[in-house]
């Protein structure tokens, strides 16, 4: 399979906004080539990441339970992805054995941002991680970004630390 996760599981929440040239799918294989990579590197350093590398990362994803919920938006005029944003689930034994769901690295294109892609990222992945079950949703961000993720329901509730290696 080339999704990192089933499509189908995605259709029944994507918004009916999207513009004509503009698709919202799970990331695929050949996306490596689609400028996945640079895309992300416009929201932390990505390093040396060649294609094999990439996949060998990305069997191990779409083979692992949970699954990676990576999403992209790819402009078919371009064949270029100019946003994608990733739910990640985490299974628990608490809350009956529940799963969180993690909202990462939400990029959009820099020529592209303030046109509601990174609305339609949010949307998608809140109301997918609904269907899928979550207890939680949880994402973390620089203070900047707290009024754009509260358009989409989330809160300020608790701090955040980090160690970094
Ligand atoms: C969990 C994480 O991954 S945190 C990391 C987040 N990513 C980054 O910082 C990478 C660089 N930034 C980006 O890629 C983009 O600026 C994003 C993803 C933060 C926003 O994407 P965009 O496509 O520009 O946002 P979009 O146009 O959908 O904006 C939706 C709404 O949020 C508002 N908004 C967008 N960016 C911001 C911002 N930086 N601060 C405050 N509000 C914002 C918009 O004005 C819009 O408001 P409206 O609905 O009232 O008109």
């Amino acid at each position: 399979m080339s999704s990192i996760f089933d499509a189908s599981l995605l259709a029944p929440h994507i918004p009916k906004t999207l513009p004509d040239n503009l698709k919202i799918r799970p990331l695929e294989k050949n996306d490596f080539s689609k400028g996945y990579l640079e895309l992300l590197g416009q929201l932390t350093s990505v390093g040396n990441v060649d294609q094999e590398k990439f996949e060998n990362q990305f069997e191990a994803m779409r083979t692992s339970v949970p699954c990676y919920h990576i999403v992209v938006i790819e402009d078919i005029n371009t064949n270029k992805v100019v946003g994608s944003a990733s739910l990640v689930l985490e299974m628990k034994f608490i809350h009956e054995a529940g799963s969180r769901g993690r909202v990462e690295d939400v990029v959009v294109n820099s020529e592209m941002r303030r046109q509601k892609l990174g609305a339609i990222l949010l949307e998608t992945l809140v109301s997918l991680g609904k269907s899928l079950g979550v207890y939680k949703l949880s994402l973390e961000c620089v203070p900047e970004l707290l009024p754009f993720y509260s358009k989409f329901g989330f809160q300020n509730d608790c701090n955040f630390m980090t160690q970094r290696f």
